[in-house]
């Protein structure tokens, strides 16, 4: 049964639910997704403090100096930061303050220690306007009760340390749904394998790892099975503890083209079993027992679209996150596209910024068994359904892809 993609998207992500949560240690939570709203219990900072090393005093009675009509004050305290000061600013006196110490009593100001001449027990204030500015007040930042972090965020490099500030030091994160790979296809031999005629190196199963990762997914490779539906069904079976199963090979109309057969055997329900997407047109999913079963095809171009547009969405609704869709743009294609499309088509491409658009090209060597084009591609171009030949200056729909 052949679906097409918004469609086969809606079935599969009406499948799954999101992943369980474990408590991990802040410092393994880059790019994890957290699994809790966090609230603060505190204000932030916790107290009104120093942005400068100066001098904290009573910002009123300094406003008027200059170089030449300085007002000297009486120090009367050191304030390193880390202290908690007592000793209350009085008029005619300043407290010798450090960068992220707390505020004395009663001061209302900072004056930074480049407008200051120490003289004695006293200082000078060479410029004392808008001392009142520098100071960080409490709660600035955070209250208390605020919510800072919703469940569902990315942690990124700024919430790792929101997460720290707040004292989360094992926040709750979904848990990475287990993805297991294996490759089909009796050509296909491991990566270490001495190469033999008729044999290819398994390539897929190391793309795709570096997709399920993207994506917030965590990858078991289960190797390689020949064309053999036994063989094929005994490997997807030795991982029961993954959440989704992906294969490549086999999913076309070919004598060797096995895995309809071993879903059948396997007792895996058919979900559709050709979506109308160019590359990538051949893609069972199956359910079983509440796991997803997908067979992507064998060629690598073909089975990278089908998990960016099927497998990726899936796993990021699985893993957590909100947004399971990458950013979309219009841009002018600065080189033609000579195919007419009938299924819709994605198209490896490089995007970049000019003066007053953004251009895109396709990359070179687009063919599905390739993966020359994939490599050096910072976007997908998206052609319509029964799209004519493009030519240059035609706008289009650009995926933009992350990290490129
Ligand atoms: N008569 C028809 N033939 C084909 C059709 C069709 O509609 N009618 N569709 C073509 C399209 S489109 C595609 S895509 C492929 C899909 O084939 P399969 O999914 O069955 O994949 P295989 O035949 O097993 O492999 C295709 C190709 O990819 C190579 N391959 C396989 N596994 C790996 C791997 N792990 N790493 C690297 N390369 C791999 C394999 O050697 C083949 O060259 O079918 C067309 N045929
Ligand atoms: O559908 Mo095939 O997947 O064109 O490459």
């Amino acid at each position: 049964m052949s679906v097409k993609l918004e469609i086969a998207q809606e079935i599969l992500l009406n499948l799954v639910t999101v992943m369980p949560r474990e408590r991990v240690p802040l410092q393994e939570c880059w790019r994890r997704i957290l699994g809790e709203t966090v609230t603060s219990d505190m204000d932030f900072p916790p107290f009104d403090r120093s942005p400068l090393d100066g001098y904290a005093l009573i910002a009123d009675e300094v406003a008027a100096a200059t170089p030449e009509n300085p007002v000297i004050l009486r120090q009367i305290d050191y304030i390193p930061a880390g202290e908690n000061p007592h000793t209350a600013v009085r008029a005619g006196t300043a407290c010798r303050i450090m960068t992220g110490a707390p505020l004395p009593p009663a001061a209302t100001g900072v004056i930074r220690l480049e407008d200051t001449v120490l003289q004695g027990n006293s200082v000078a204030i060479l410029a004392g306007k808008g001392a009142d500015k520098n100071i960080c007040f409490r709660g600035e930042e955070i209250f208390a009760g605020e919510e800072v972090v919703a469940q569902g965020t990315v942690i990124n490099a700024g919430v790792m340390g929101m997460l720290a500030v707040l004292g989360k030091s094992r926040p709750y994160v979904f848990c990475k749904p287990r993805v297991a790979l294996i490759a089909t296809g009796s050509e296909i031999v491991p990566v270490d394998f001495p190469l033999v005629p008729g044999k290819i190196r398994n390539s897929n199963s190391y793309m795709l790892s570096a997709q399920v990762a993207d994506a917030g997914g965590q990858t078991v490779l289960l190797g390689n099975a020949s064309d053999n539906v036994d063989e094929i069904a005994h490997l997807l079976e030795t991982a029961s503890d993954c959440d989704v199963f992906v294969t490549t090979g086999g999913a076309s109309v070919g004598d060797y083209d096995l895995i309809g057969e071993v879903y059948k055997k396997l007792g895996i329900t058919l979900l559709f079993d050709r979506v109308s997407i160019k590359p990538g047109m051949p893609v069972l999913a199956g359910t079983r027992d509440g796991k997803l079963y997908l067979g992507l095809s064998g060629n690598p171009a073909a089975a990278a679209i089908s998990f960016e547009q099927l497998v990726r969405p899936v796993l990021m609704k699985m893993a957590g996150r909100k947004v399971w869709w990458r950013p979309r743009i219009k841009a002018i294609l600065a080189s033609p596209f000579k195919k007419a499309t009938g299924a819709k088509r994605f198209v490896w491409a490089r995007c970049w910024q000019t003066a007053n658009d953004i251009l895109v090209e396709p990359s070179r060597g687009q063919g599905n068994g390739m993966l020359k084009s994939a490599m050096g591609a910072n976007s997908i171009i998206v052609i319509p359904e029964n799209s004519p030949p493009l030519p240059v200056g035609t706008e289009v729909e650009v995926v933009l892809l992350a990290d490129a």
